[in-house]
């Protein structure tokens, strides 16, 4: 039985500042202050979620010997590096955005990423690499990458996040239950039987890995591991612990990864990577998980009830209950987390839409201008193309953006407010298909800066909205590997 992550859980608040983030990347030695807050015992070894307050403001002390924890995050628009200690404070944070490297007119995301994560490694401060004593990474759901099961190098392109495969759904829905998850577009099932049918795809020795699994092979070199967030999307369930049969049974089967819970310990930091960046060899690699789950660990969230929205690039919203559901017609999926499910899904609106008609300045600038009391009158559906995932799955959906008003004040009202209809329509869908209600959303991701946003949404979800403590995935993907750190290597 996977180690929960919540069953290790030991609570202290913590407010940890958190950094601003440059345009590009920033990197600082955030030092957040801390002090363990009225604890009575000393912290649970074993805890995942052991935090200090900054109560009275002094600087953060690592203790001899103290070990620290590294998260990535690897999002739909750049990645990010948190490092923690074992009480949650944070002793270093950076950002970096994907570099460009074109493959004629496409992006070759694999050198991307590959450069981004070595660049982290890279910003980490060097004082602070040895003590490092175990990493872990998420990444965007349902990324795909078809590798060579001996070398890991890529067999094709990447398969995106929010890409759909159209062509496979039939074949998906013929062998998955109805309205089973992969029974969408852009589920990693289709992406799989898309490239297994093209003609050219070289199936001997293909493996399937999901982009955080594939960034993690870089570090532990130990092809074929994935974790059950990830592998939700290709058909395994988290219920029973396996792939079903109906998956089993098909001859893609054999390309399917092994499967294991978020944060487990797969293998020491490769030696080469260790030598050249000054990390520990005693340094565990752990598995990841998808970056709205790493966002609800951030978020510290723990009772039926309580939800996270992730105002990322895309609009993803996780909802604690104590009922699986799913239902691919609406994109909704669960995934487990412990003894319970975290429902929602993911829209293709939110950040992304914003990003491409003003800057995070302009976005500053005219949200201070909104009055977040009046409700606006305008009715969009931001979308950067056409395709919705959730709370309608639904790859026709056309963008609605217009009639554009004169003042930009007004325009980016309608959207905000646009959004936050959406939102309001994912949770009511949820209560309706019987998950526990939502009853109070903490927000995470760029747009959870935005004050007026989160009071647009109050009004708009009537629920209490708020900013999550700790808005940034990685923080729940340091969490993550603090959780592996306590296990032996599998
Ligand atoms: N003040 C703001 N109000 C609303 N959205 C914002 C604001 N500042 C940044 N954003 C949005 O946040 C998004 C980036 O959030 P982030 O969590 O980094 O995305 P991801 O992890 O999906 O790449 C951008 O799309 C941007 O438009
Ligand atoms: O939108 C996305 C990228 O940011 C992903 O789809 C998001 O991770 C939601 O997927 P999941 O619910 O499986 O985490």
């Amino acid at each position: 039985m996977a180690v929960s992550l919540h069953h290790l859980t030991f609570f202290f608040p913590v407010l940890c500042p958190l950094s601003p983030k440059s345009r590009y990347w920033s990197l600082r030695s955030s030092v957040s202050r801390t002090e363990l807050h009225g604890a009575t015992r000393k912290p649970n070894p074993r805890a995942i979620m052991a935090f200090a307050s900054n109560k009275d403001n002094q600087e953060a002390v690592l203790q001899p010997g103290e070990r620290l924890y590294l998260g990535m995050d690897f999002g739909t628009s750049g990645a990010r590096y948190a490092l923690i200690d074992k009480h949650g404070t944070i002793h270093s944070e950076g950002k970096r955005e994907y570099p460009l490297y074109m493959n004629g007119e496409t992006m070759d995301w694999i050198q991307s990423w590959k450069t981004t994560i070595f660049s982290l490694l890279k910003d980490v401060p060097v004082h602070f690499r040895p003590l490092v004593a175990s990493i872990s990474i998420d990444g965007t759901s349902a990324t795909t990458i078809i590798v060579d099961g001996t070398t890991g190098e890529p067999l094709w392109r990447p398969f995106l996040y929010n890409e759909s495969c159209p062509d496979a759904l039939p074949m998906v829905k013929s062998i998955a239950p109805v309205n089973h998850t992969v029974c969408s577009g852009s589920s990693t099932l289709c992406k799989l039987v898309s490239w297994w049918n093209a003609e050219d795809s070289n199936k001997k020795s293909a493996l399937l890995l999901h982009q955080a699994d594939w960034l993690l092979w870089l570090l532990h070199g130990k092809l074929g591991v994935s974790d059950y967030n990830n592998a939700l999307k290709v058909g395994y369930d988290p219920e029973v612990d396996s792939y079903p049969p109906w998956l089993l049974a098909q001859p893609y089967s054999q390309v399917l990864p092994s499967v294991t819970a978020p944060g487990t310990s797969i293998g020491f930091l490769k030696e080469d990577i260790r030598t050249q960046f000054g990390f520990r060899e005693d340094c565990v690699v752990c598995t990841g998980t998808t970056d709205s789950i790493a966002a609800f660990l951030a978020a510290r969230a723990t009772h039926p009830g309580k939800a996270v929205t992730s105002l990322g690039s895309t609009l993803a919203i996780k909802l604690l209950s104590t009922k699986r559901i799913e239902d691919a017609r609406f994109g909704v999926y669960s995934h487990r987390l412990d003894d319970k499910w975290l429902v929602g899904g993911a829209s293709n609106t939110g950040g992304a839409v914003l990003r491409e008609l003003f800057t995070d300045e302009q976005l500053d600038k005219l949200s201070k201008q909104i009055n977040p009391t009046e409700a606006s009158p305008l009715e969009y559906y931001p979308l950067k193309a056409v395709g919705e995932r959730f709370p309608v799955a639904d790859p026709n959906l056309a963008p609605r953006l217009h009639p554009r008003p004169e003042s930009d004040v007004e325009y980016l009202h309608g959207i905000l407010e646009s959004i936050a209809r959406i939102e309001a329509k994912a949770y009511s869908l949820l209560k309706d298909m019987g998950a526990t209600q939502a009853e109070e959303v903490f927000t995470a991701g760029g747009g959870a800066k935005n004050e007026k946003w989160i009071k647009i949404r109050e009004r708009v979800l009537g629920l209490p909205v708020s900013r999550a403590m700790q808005t940034e995935a990685a923080f729940g993907a340091a969490l993550l590997a603090l959780k592996g750190a306590q296990q032996s290597i599998n």
